[in-house]
Parts: structure tokens; C-alpha cells; sequence
């Protein structure tokens, strides 16, 4: 396989509280391969916008890079100066973040907004026909071009943003719950027309949010985080096929079905506190499947090939539920 495009080690962002730190990010490790889109899911305060704030060098005060290494095509993000490392985002790594559509600025034209984007990374501001192909190409039509965000709906806010997000051909975009806000039918609209521009321009996506459903029909590959770790990496297929980490399933298994009725799986959410882990297993307090060894350290392990997980007994509980 060749080189990957993007390439976490050992990463942890930490945010410095009155009773110690909160491990938002602890150790985490996965690539991103070229072309590729990486799914990451975990629920709320699992640490995803956390780790994407570490790829980024976006965590303020209280937070830190506490360690870890983030390669981008064979260059260190890390060690890089403030400087260069500003000229890198946008052009080869681009957000959209939570709520993208509520970060436009009101009181500016849409295509202003775009064109700022351009000018401040390129030094030259596009010509119109440009923003108009960035248009096209997210689906938003001509006319919008001299409006301003509170004449849009909120699909056509986000659609702006995925335009923003493109305009400097970046190599790896991460889109964070780029839809979560929207309704569920504008969501999946939205989700196609980024899924479409990604295909459009070959750029190498990681996908964050919580709708494992939404994530079957996106990505390539999945990792599934939990309370600041990563628990499980795996093809989008095997993970839905054999899980091997036990929160995978449960996540999985609280997927709505339109044939069958199932309760909700996920009712407790993180129930550690963050700044103090228990020793091992980070999923031990709520696992149905505990037993001794999970008080060791659980390292991510090869179950097979392409799917790793941090879990001692994925093999013995192969097909088992939750
Ligand atoms: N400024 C802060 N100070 C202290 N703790 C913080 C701060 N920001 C986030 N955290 C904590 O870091 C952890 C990870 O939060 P983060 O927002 O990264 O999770 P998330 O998985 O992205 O959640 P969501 O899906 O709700 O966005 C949580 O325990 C959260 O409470």
C-alpha cells in the first residue's frame, strides 16, 4: 500500500482543568489512506472534535497538544512553525466544522465569503466564474451568488461551506457532523453532494459524527472512539459484519431498523470521569462482557487483516449481541 496521506500517532489533546487534566484525546493512532474517507464515531464527548482540533492545531487554553506525532504527505503538522503551518490549512487540510452554516458571517455576500477564503491563502481573489463553478459543484445555484446567509436554508448554508472547504483543492478534508444540524432529509442531500464532491476531486476525507447509518453509506473505513480513545479501526463492511469491539456493537446494534423494532441501546453515556480513567479497559465500566482481564492495558490488536481492535476478548465474543 502506498504512503498514507495523513497519519496520527500516539496523539492526545488534554484540557487542563481546576481538578487535573480531562483526557479528551488519549493516545490515539490511525492513518488515512489516499482517496479514502475515515469514518470517526463515538458519542457525544467521546473526544472526536478534540482529536480533529489536535490534527488541526486549532485546541486553545485550556487545552493542549500534550503529545503525538500528525504526518501530512510525509511532513510533520506538529513541529511545524505557527506560520507554515497556516499556510497548510485551507490548502491541504480544510474544515468544516460543527455548525458550519452559523459560522458564515451575516452581514457579508455569500460569494465575498468564498472569495476571502481564496484571497487570504492565495493572495488573489477568485474571478466570478470560478465561485460559480465552486457553486455548481456543491449544487447552489447562480442566483445566490449576491445574497446573504439569512436568505439561505440551512442545506444551502452547509452546501456554502462544503464550496469554502474545496476552493483551495485541499488534499484531506474533515467534515464534522457537517449535517447534524439539518433535518434528516436535507442531511442525506447534503451528505451526497459532499460524498459527490469528494469523487469529484479525489480528496481524502475523515467523517466525524455519531449516525452509523449515515457513516455505512459514506466511508470506507470506520474507527469508533470512546472516551477519548480509539476502541476499534475496521472496513465499513466487517464492522458492520463482525464487530469486535463491544461498544462497535453496541453502536451498531442502536442503528434504527425500518423492519424491526429494537430499543435503544446507548442510554448511559460516558460514565467515568475524564480525568480519571480506570486502569485498562476504557469501556470496563459499562461492558456487558467484563471480566479480570479487562483491568490490563488494552492495546489495539490485529483481529484480522485491516480491523483492529482494543479488546482481549473479541474473538470469544465473535457474533455475540450486547
Ligand atoms: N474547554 C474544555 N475544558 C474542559 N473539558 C473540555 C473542554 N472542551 C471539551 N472538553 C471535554 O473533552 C471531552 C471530549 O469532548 P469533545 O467535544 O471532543 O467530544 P465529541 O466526541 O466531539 O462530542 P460531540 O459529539 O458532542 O461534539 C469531553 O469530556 C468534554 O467535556
Amino acid at each position: 500500500m502506498s504512503e498514507p496521506v495523513l497519519s496520527v500517532r500516539g496523539l492526545k489533546v488534554y484540557y487542563a482543568t481546576p481538578d487535573g487534566d480531562v483526557l479528551a484525546t488519549d493516545d490515539i493512532s490511525f492513518d488515512l489512506e489516499r482517496g479514502e474517507t475515515l469514518g470517526l464515531v463515538g458519542e457525544s464527548g467521546s473526544g472526536k472534535t478534540t482529536a480533529t482540533s489536535g490534527i488541526l492545531r486549532m485546541v486553545s487554553s485550556p487545552g493542549r497538544i500534550a503529545g503525538g506525532r500528525v504526518t501530512l504527505d510525509g511532513e510533520d503538522m506538529i513541529a511545524l512553525s505557527d506560520e507554515e503551518f497556516r499556510k497548510r490549512r485551507w490548502s491541504k487540510l480544510a474544515l468544516i466544522p460543527q455548525g458550519a452554516m452559523n459560522s458564515l458571517n451575516p452581514t457579508m455576500k455569500i460569494s465575498a465569503q468564498i472569495a476571502d477564503v481564496v484571497r487570504t491563502h492565495t493572495g488573489a481573489a477568485p474571478d466570478r466564474a470560478r465561485v460559480l463553478e465552486l457553486f455548481q459543484m456543491v449544487g447552489l445555484p447562480e442566483r445566490i451568488y449576491e445574497m446573504y446567509p439569512h436568505e439561505l436554508s440551512g442545506g444551502m448554508k452547509q452546501r456554502v461551506c462544503i464550496a469554502m472547504a474545496v476552493a483551495l483543492n485541499p488534499t484531506v478534508i474533515i467534515a464534522d457532523e457537517a449535517t447534524s444540524a439539518l433535518d434528516v432529509v436535507v442531511q442525506r442531500v447534503v451528505a451526497q453532494t459532499l460524498a459527490k464532491v469528494r469523487d469529484a476531486l479525489g480528496v481524502s476525507m475523515i467523517m466525524i459524527g455519531h449516525d452509523m447509518g449515515l457513516m455505512a453509506q459514506m466511508v470506507d473505513r470506520i474507527a469508533v472512539m470512546y472516551a477519548g480513545k480509539i476502541v476499534e479501526i475496521a472496513p465499513v463492511a466487517d464492522m458492520f459484519a463482525r464487530p469486535g469491539h463491544p461498544y462497535s456493537k453496541i453502536l451498531i446494534e442502536s442503528v434504527p431498523s425500518l423492519t424491526e423494532r429494537r430499543p435503544m441501546k446507548i442510554t448511559e453515556g460516558i460514565t467515568h470521569d475524564p480525568r480519571n480513567p480506570p486502569e485498562g479497559c476504557i469501556f470496563q465500566l459499562r461492558c456487558p462482557h467484563v471480566n479480570d482481564g479487562c483491568t490490563k492495558p488494552q492495546p489495539m490488536r490485529e483481529l484480522r487483516p485491516g480491523q483492529t481492535v482494543a479488546c482481549h476478548r473479541a474473538e470469544e465474543l465473535e457474533g455475540a449481541h450486547v
